[in-house]
């Protein structure tokens, strides 16, 4: 742990629903749900909204309809409505759908890797210069993902180092931060703050967002000791929806409601409107016909 620290005063949410959380539900949700679902956490005050993702529609059919969502979605000004965009054909789908943002995504594991993209870590790498490039020349950010920053599902506890060098490489190629995702939620608030000891002094927090999923009960634990690392951007996802698909077993992304209460409770700013947040996230667990994930919704609702 750091030896003295203050926490943030802010913390800015990026929330994961709409693309990490609806790319894993086995119920489709309708291309006008989706629509509201964005519109109404924009509503809630989230001001970057993950809103879909252009990747191969035979890997990902849930996102299938992402062109149709950014192009039918009433935009709050002030509101990042990103994509994910895994090479140029992506890109230029997102560019086509009025994204606001991308984001290029990598792995700190091999395996991983090949089963998410079809391809290695520097191939990754390789497939992406191209889209820096092109989002440079458009005015357009790129935001970078590194997954399985604390275990992997094929290979088991990923090195500290194998993180710092795909991270390094995003940010140096032009992500403006790069989100560390505990793809499988094994990481504990030990292995997170051994991980981030070796990472923040190289990168610098304002660099880093953190990604994590709640599979084991630990994501908020670990949200805690990012926040104590000085990290001040956290990804979640509303009602704790989806998990990934190519790590079985993996549930959804930490409550957005559960990160808000807990940030709330620090005195930490995040300019969402709980209650507000809470019905937008019941009304999709109704249209997906399953309950929250979300202890503070749960809790409220009782
Ligand atoms: C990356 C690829 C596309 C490579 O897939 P590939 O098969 O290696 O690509 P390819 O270039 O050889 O092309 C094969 C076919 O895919 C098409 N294709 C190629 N690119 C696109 C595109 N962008 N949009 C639409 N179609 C595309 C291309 O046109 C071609 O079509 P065909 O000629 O056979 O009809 C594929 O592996 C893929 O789509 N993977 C999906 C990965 C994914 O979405 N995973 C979930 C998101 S990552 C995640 O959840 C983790 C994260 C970010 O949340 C953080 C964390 O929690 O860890």
């Amino acid at each position: 742990m750091t030896e003295s620290f203050a926490y943030p005063k802010s913390v800015s949410i990026v929330e994961v629903g709409p693309r990490d959380g609806l790319q894993n539900e086995s119920t489709p949700l309708s291309t006008q749900d989706k629509v509201e679902l964005v519109e109404g956490l924009a509503n809630a005050g989230l001001r970057y909204v993950e809103t879909g993702s252009f990747v191969n529609p035979r890997w990902i059919p849930q996102m299938a309809d992402s062109g149709e969502v950014f192009q039918r979605i009433s935009r709050l000004p002030g509101v990042t409505y990103a994509a994910l965009t895994p090479n140029m054909k992506g890109f230029e789908r997102a560019m086509k759908a009025g994204a606001s943002e991308v984001a290029v995504f990598a792995a700190a594991s091999e395996s991983f890797s090949q089963r998410n993209i079809n391809c290695s870590i520097s191939e990754s790498i390789d497939r992406f210069h191209p889209v820096m490039e092109a989002a440079d020349a458009a005015g357009i950010a790129v935001r970078g993902y590194v997954s399985c920053v604390l275990g992997c599902p094929y290979e088991g506890e990923i090195q500290a180092q194998a993180v710092l060098e795909v991270s390094q490489a995003l940010l140096d190629m032009g992500c403006y931060e790069v989100s560390l995702g505990d793809t499988i939620g094994t990481g504990t608030p030990g292995s997170m703050d051994r991980l981030l000891n070796v990472l923040v002094p190289e990168l610098t927090p304002g660099k880093l967002a953190l990604h994590c999923h709640n599979s084991y009960g630990q994501a908020l634990a670990n949200i805690l000791v990012g926040l104590q690392h000085g990290i001040s951007r956290i990804d979640s996802s509303v009602a704790g929806l989806g998990g990934c698909p190519y790590a079985t077993g993996a549930s959804g992304n930490v409550a957005t409601e559960d990160v808000v209460y807990m940030l709330q409770g620090l005195d930490i700013e995040t300019g969402v409107d709980l209650d507000a947040l809470i019905a937008v996230g019941a009304d999709c667990c109704k249209k997906l016909e399953r309950s929250t994930q979300s202890a503070v919704a749960q809790a409220r609702a009782a």
